[in-house]
């Protein structure tokens, strides 16, 4: 009998879909039975395929609409991952809430997030009770992560003069000194890689009395050239720095793919000067730029492939009378239930 291939449809901006979608991948996927084929955006998705999987990173109402509908066609076809769950990703407090409710016993390292508070209006801005907790420099962050480019407009602010320059919703948060070096979590299902990045620089005693404010956007996302350049791992000292233990890495990816249910997603990480043995969760992105991660192709269709078959498995036993009433819960999904996303401006006026 002839080996059964698989079809995963792919649903992507089109700058995601060239750095994502290379021939590289698309062979090795093709040759482990997988293939990997263009969702029509102008179509309705529903009129496409036949597809076992959807892999997408597109927002908005009638895009939601659109994966109901086909899986209402296609109850077997899995979709990666459920837009309920990547919802969460979208405001910058939701997504750091579920690092504070995780529960993990390491005997050395410790993790949590950066103290930070949520200004929806300008009059919050200058209330004292809301600074209660908080003390400068902190990060202005835009409250919505929808990857818009004024999502990532962030502003490094370092006393009360330079408030009147934000623009809420925003979040403020601890600015926490980690020695210029941030680590990204990349996990793919049950896959996970750290690699080093550069980061903010430090803040000294001496910058703090001088500036203000100072705007920055997507610090740690260079050109690839640069990053894949020796010079450029040594003129950032990447090199010298030491990597988290990967057990407790290993450890933090597994609860919060489990909390949040979803497969493919990165977060960023900075380790605090002041302790050394501590963690901080600042960013978690859905589906990042996998396509930076050393032998991404391979990662990737082992995922496909992990997650294709055992479904194939479960829908051979539920032919033979077995129960498994939801064959999506391959790939897990239980819904998050945040609401939708708000638009906003950038951080400063
Ligand atoms: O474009 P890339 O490859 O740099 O990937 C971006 C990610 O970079 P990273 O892999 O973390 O270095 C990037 O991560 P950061 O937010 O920079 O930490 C985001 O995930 C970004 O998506 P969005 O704009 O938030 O929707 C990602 O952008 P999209 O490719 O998804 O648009
Ligand atoms: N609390 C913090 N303390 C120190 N540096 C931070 C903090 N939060 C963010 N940064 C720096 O700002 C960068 C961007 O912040 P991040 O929350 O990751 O936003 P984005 O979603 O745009 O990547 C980080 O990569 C890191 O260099
Ligand atoms: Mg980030
Ligand atoms: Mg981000």
């Amino acid at each position: 009998m002839a080996e059964k291939r698989f079809s995963i449809g792919y649903a992507l901006a089109p700058k995601k879909q060239n750095s994502f979608i290379r021939d590289s991948l698309l062979t090795l996927a093709k040759s482990r039975g997988v293939d990997l084929i263009r969702v029509d955006t102008d179509r309705n998705l529903a009129d496409q395929g036949p597809f076992d999987c959807i892999l997408h990173k597109l927002y908005g109402y009638d895009w939601k609409q659109q994966l109901q509908q086909f899986q209402s066609h296609n109850p077997n076809a899995t979709i990666l991952d459920a837009p309920e769950a990547i919802e969460r990703l979208h405001n910058r407090i939701s997504m750091l809430q579920v690092v504070s409710e995780l529960k993990i016993e390491d005997p050395n390292e410790t993790f949590g997030i950066p103290k930070q508070i949520v200004i929806y209006d300008k009059e919050t801005l200058y209330d004292e009770q809301a600074w209660e907790t908080l003390k400068f420099p902190v990060i202005a962050k835009p409250l919505v992560a929808d990857g818009s480019a004024k999502s990532h407009k962030m502003a490094l602010v370092f006393n009360c003069d330079a408030l009147n320059k934000l623009k809420p919703p925003i979040v403020l948060q601890e600015f926490v000194n980690h020695g210029g070096v941030i680590f990204k979590v990349y996990v793919v299902g049950e896959h996970v890689q750290c690699v080093k990045r550069k980061s903010l620089p430090d803040v000294s005693e001496e910058k703090k009395s001088v500036e203000d404010l100072l705007s920055f956007s997507q610090v740690s996302n260079l050109a690839n050239h640069e990053k894949i350049d020796d010079k450029y791992y040594k003129l950032m000292h990447l090199d010298d720095t030491e990597m988290p233990p990967q057990s407790f890495i290993v450890d933090i990816s597994r609860g919060l793919r489990q909390a949040m249910n979803l497969n493919l997603f990165n977060f960023d990480v900075i380790r605090d000067s002041r302790y050394g043995n501590r963690y901080l969760i600042i960013d978690i992105n859905y589906f990042p730029g996998y396509a930076k991660m050393p032998g991404y192709e391979t990662v990737l269709t082992d995922f496909f492939c992990d997650i294709l078959y055992k479904k194939q498995q479960l829908e051979g036993e539920e032919g033979k009378g077995e129960s498994h009433h939801d064959l999506q819960k391959v790939v897990s999904n239980t819904h998050s239930d945040d609401g939708e996303t708000e638009k906003t401006e950038s951080v400063q006026d």
